[in-house]
């Protein structure tokens, strides 16, 4: 069986680990640490070069990035896809938390969180997370529609607080992220202070022989597994519920499979197997296999972006000063409420924010040299208006949205590592989902043949015209703001 010859392998890898001295766990668990906080290297000549490792670093600290700027559930008009385990079984959904009932103590955690309703993905996900026998569930949809919410609801829900051993096993791809879900624990626990809490995080040292008393366990698969294996801090039999969160983080970070793997193989057959994405590529979803045997699945499609509601420009330069001198006119030419601009690297950046600046912008630069909580205070005040003009490199605003801003400029295209036009990107930066559905205005900037080429070909992806702007006519950029 393909679950046989996987686990063989992993007993190989572990085989040859171990013959390292068992130092390769270790390191790998203490490597992430400025990773997930977003330090990059140093750049050399100040220029991004974007590798696959920055790719895979920006997984977890842009994950982490989501978490810190949200402040509530990201809605969606989409409906959830349920695929049930036991077709046969009835459909159960719910639309208020009363109905799963929960132990007062939780539902008074709930509402103390400002929670009213479950959300989309909770209304069918908590029925069946909490269903007895427990069931397995793989459940995909994007960051802030309520998944953790909805396990950690499910984990407090398991445990019985009398018993002071582990029953619950949750692990998240960093440390950080896994700290992040430890205060949804404990906020949503706050009525219930029977159970405890423990992190199974690189720096937690415990004496040896010890075992863990607190009813939860939350941490990152290499010292969970070193807990539950070689240290013997937890017995995996006794677990009732296992997490795996953020899969797609944790497959793209080397080693996080086979260690959850090899944690999810030390469980009882009847353990509930959890396992959460925002993201489903086919390797993610071979994974989630492995961790969940015989899963419910739960799906929910992200929000459409559009470009219809987006009126598109170009404007063409020699070079990046005539490019800022552009930029300058349109300033001036219409009333800017607030901007993101966008360049492929952090020196272009640093420049542009010091001219804006220069020119008396309040000007908020995003970089990726950044720490992630130094970037999500940077976004905050941006949000709250504090900055007008939020300059940024592509890979640092991956993924956020700032509902209020009404012009993008794109002071560089955005390309693929091979050069190429990144569609899905450019998409992103200035499309609109059906619920924002405001107007929006879109400048790119063209400063070389090549950037005009990739231009036309973003046009012809999405076939929408992007009009030519003549920034040297002030009438014209005059009328673009009506
Ligand atoms: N039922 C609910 N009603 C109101 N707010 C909610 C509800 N469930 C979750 N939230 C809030 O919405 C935000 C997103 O929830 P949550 O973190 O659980 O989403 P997520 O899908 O796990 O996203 P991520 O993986 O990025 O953490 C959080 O601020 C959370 O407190």
């Amino acid at each position: 069986m393909a679950t046989d010859s996987w686990a063989l392998a992993v007993d190989e890898q572990e085989a040859a680990a171990e013959s390292l001295g068992g130092l390769r766990i270790k390191e790998k668990e203490e490597k992430p640490k400025a990773e997930a906080n977003g330090t990059a290297k140093p750049e050399e000549d100040g220029e991004k070069q974007t590798t696959d490792e920055d790719d895979k670093d920006d997984k977890a600290a842009q994950s982490l990035l989501n978490k810190l700027i949200r402040s509530n559930l990201v809605n969606t008009t989409n409906q959830v896809e349920v695929l049930q385990r036991d077709p046969n079984s009835p459909l159960y959904s719910v639309k208020s938390f009363e109905e799963l009932r929960l132990k007062p103590q939780l539902l008074k955690g709930v509402y103390s969180m400002g929670f009213n309703r479950p959300s989309k993905i909770q209304e069918n996900a908590l029925p069946m997370m909490l269903a007895e026998p427990p069931q397995n569930l793989i459940a995909q949809s994007q960051s802030g529609t309520g998944k953790t919410a909805a396990f950690v609801l499910a984990m407090l829900s398991h445990v019985d607080p009398a018993h002071k051993w582990p029953q619950c096993l949750c692990v998240s791809p960093t440390y950080e992220l896994a700290l992040q879900t430890g205060k949804v624990i404990e906020q949503m626990g706050n009525f219930y202070p029977e159970v405890k809490l423990a992190y199974a995080i690189r720096g937690n040292k415990l004496e040896r022989g010890m075992k863990i008393q607190e009813q939860i366990v939350i941490g990152t698969p290499g010292t969970v597994l070193d807990w539950c294996a070689k240290l013997k801090f937890i017995d995996p039999k006794k677990i009732k519920v296992f997490v795996l969160d953020e899969a797609d983080v944790m497959i793209a970070t080397q080693g996080h499979q086979d260690q959850s793997i090899r944690i999810q193989r030390m469980l009882p057959k009847e353990c509930q197997m959890l396992l959460f994405s925002a993201t489903f590529e086919d390797s993610v979803w071979r994974f989630a296999q492995r961790i969940v045997p015989d899963p419910n699945i739960i799906k929910l499609k992200r929000e459409e972006e559009t470009l219809d509601t987006i009126k598109q420009y170009y404007v063409l330069c020699n070079c990046k000063e005539e490019k800022f001198a552009a930029l300058c006119n349109i300033y001036g030419a219409i009333t800017i409420a607030q901007a993101m601009i966008f360049c492929h690297t952090r020196k272009t950046a640093g420049w542009l924010a010091g001219e804006l600046s220069r020119e008396g912008h309040q000007v908020a630069l995003l970089s990726g040299e950044m720490m992630v909580e130094q970037r999500a205070a940077v976004i905050d005040r941006f949000r709250d208006g504090k900055e007008k003009v939020l300059v940024t490199t592509n890979v640092c605003a991956r993924g956020i949205d700032v509902e209020q801003v009404s012009v993008v400029i794109n002071f560089d295209l955005p390309v693929d590592k091979d050069g190429n036009p990144d569609n899905e990107t450019y998409l992103h930066r200035i499309g609109r989902t059906g619920r924002f559905g405001k107007r929006g205005l879109a400048i790119n900037m063209v400063d070389s043949k090549h950037s005009m080429n990739i231009l036309n070909r973003i046009q012809d992806h999405f076939n929408k015209k992007i009009e030519r702007l003549d920034t040297d006519d002030l009438d014209e950029i005059e009328k673009i703001a009506n």
